[in-house]
């Protein structure tokens, strides 16, 4: 299909980049009433969107990015809905060249916060805005509602929000999308988003391989026990997806796709910044530390063909009560997801202190309610832990789930010891308790890592019963002490 050239300032915004969120979050801003601009770096791409969705409300079709920033209403709002890294600065730099000071640029896409704080300065030193804002969701969310996470400043938000919150998700009628703070606020809580979605992914596959490995369940067998703990506390999108993918059966062979697809999961990166991140800023986020290795550990093809040999030693008794079994691992799941979360916004907390940036907590929580990948009944419970205290240091300590956790404790050493004695591989199961363990301990070994700090490296060391800071000098007869 071939279009016209669009007329000036007909298009109240615009989205660049028709790839697959792209396409999706248009027809979703045109459903609502915005006449949208649309464009992308291959023509035919727009060309073909206009034809399959051109008829369906107001569409600004642009063959150039000169056409595309003409065709919109000054002062102009151009979305950005590409790659992440050299794709959004060509475009970003591109949109820049045609537009004038007042402008605002949104970059949907999954950038890199510390990109977006670039990008934002770069911008402001040209008189436009810049507002990087995380969209989570999918092709589906994209479509009818994401959860729409945007940072910038404020006067940004002024003249986005209400295009952001009638396009978004709704949850008990309240929008999910809220101004989440400053410059890379919005790409960062995503990214964390994004984290939390890798350790919530690999705590459901280690139980479906608990069940499967210890009980012999079948694909099909394990997509019931996921319909039914789909209706528990664990009610969730990618619990309610586990069991359609469980279900499917392939129908070339007739046997579960499950069993067919290669076991190697792929990575485009977002949760190796999260971890990346969690190590710049010493908050220990193990769930989703184990989670990416685990995707990796999968991935690892020659180490994993070199070890397949190797015994393993496991215990060989078989689980007698079948259904204790299933309700030990639904326990241990959602101890293990408390984990995953507490983490992930004790990230978030410890990066608003270190890059100045005011994010209330439980309006992060409320708009990963609905629209995004980790919507959950769940994320009801955060939302009220942090309403109830907004300076609670730890989700895991806050009433509710302090006493989930408690209930679940019993249950989750079960699990993870079968696990371990049986040669199951669960590394977020297992990593959160050892985790739950190190934070609910009186004292830590880590006493005796001071120590040996201080002997080989005279590191120093503080001590329980005197305040300062101290040395021994070990290579000394008598190995005095000093303060240092
Ligand atoms: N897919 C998902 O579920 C989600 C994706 N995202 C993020 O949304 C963004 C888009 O993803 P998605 O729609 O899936 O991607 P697609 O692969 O479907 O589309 C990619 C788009 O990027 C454009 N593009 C790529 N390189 C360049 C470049 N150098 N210059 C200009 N345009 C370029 C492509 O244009 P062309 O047609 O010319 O190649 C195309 O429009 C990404 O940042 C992604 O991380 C966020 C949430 C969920
Ligand atoms: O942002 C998303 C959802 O929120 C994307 O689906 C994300 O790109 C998936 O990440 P990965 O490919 O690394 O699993």
């Amino acid at each position: 299909m071939s279009f016209n050239s669009p007329q000036p300032a007909t298009a109240d915004i615009g989205v660049y980049g028709m790839g697959v969120m792209g396409s999706n979050l248009a027809r979703n801003l045109a459903r609502n009433g915005y006449r949208t601009a649309v464009g992308n770096r291959s023509v035919e791409r727009t060309a073909d969107f206009m034809g399959k969705h051109g008829e369906e409300a107001v569409f600004v079709p642009s063959h150039n990015m000169a056409e595309f920033i003409s065709s919109l209403e000054p002062p102009r709002v151009g979305i950005i809905m590409v790659q992440a890294g050299a794709a959004t600065d060509a475009v970003m730099e591109s949109m820049a060249e045609h537009m004038e000071a007042g402008d605002i640029i949104v970059d949907c896409g999954n950038s890199l916060f510390s990109d977006t704080v670039r990008r934002e300065a770069w911008c402001s030193a040209r008189g436009l805005h810049f507002v990087g804002a995380g969209v989570s969701g999918g092709e589906e969310g994209a479509l009818w509602g994401p959860s729409i996470m945007p940072g910038g400043t404020p006067e940004s938000y002024d003249r986005l929000g209400p295009m952001f919150e009638a396009i978004s998700a709704k949850v008990d009628g309240e929008p999910c999308c809220t101004h989440v703070g400053t410059d890379g606020a919005g790409h960062f809580v995503k990214m964390v988003h994004n984290g939390i979605e890798y350790a919530d992914m690999q705590v459901i596959a280690e139980a479906y391989d608990l069940l499967k490995q210890r009980l012999g369940l079948s694909a099909g067998e394990i997509a019931e026990i996921f319909a039914a703990w789909n209706e528990t506390e664990l009610g969730s999108y990618l619990i309610e997806i586990t069991a359609e993918v469980l279900r499917q059966v392939d129908a070339e062979t007739g046997t579960p796709l499950v069993d067919l697809i290669v076991d190697r999961a792929s990575q485009k990166g977002t949760g190796k910044w999260t971890v990346q991140n969690a190590l710049d800023l010493a908050v220990p986020v193990t769930a989703i530390a184990e989670a990416t290795m685990a995707r990796g550990a999968s991935s690892a093809t020659e180490q994993r063909q070199a070890a397949r040999t190797f015994a393993g030693h496991t215990a060989n008794d078989e689980i007698t009560n079948k259904e204790a079994f299933i309700e030990d691992v639904r326990q241990a799941l959602y101890a293990s997801k408390i984990v995953a979360y507490s983490q992930g916004f004790d990230q978030i907390t410890e990066a608003a202190k270190t890059y100045g940036w005011d994010i209330n907590r439980a309006n992060v929580a409320r708009i990963w309610r609905g629209g995004c990948i980790i919507r959950a009944v769940f994320l009801g419970d955060i939302t009220e832990a942090y309403e109830r205290n907004s300076e609670l240091p730890l989700l895991m300590a806050d009433e509710n789930f302090a006493a989930k956790i408690d209930a679940a404790v019993p249950a989750w050493r079960r699990v993870v010891a079968d696990a371990v004695l049986h040669g199951v591989p669960t590394p977020v199961f297992s990593s959160s308790l050892v985790y739950f363990d190190m934070l609910r301990a009186k004292r830590l070994p880590a006493a005796l890592i001071q120590g040996q700090r201080d002997f080989f490296g005279a590191h120093t060391y503080q001590r329980t019963d005197k305040e300062g800071t101290f040395h021994t000098f070990w290579a000394e007869p008598g190995r005095p002490e000093e303060e240092a």
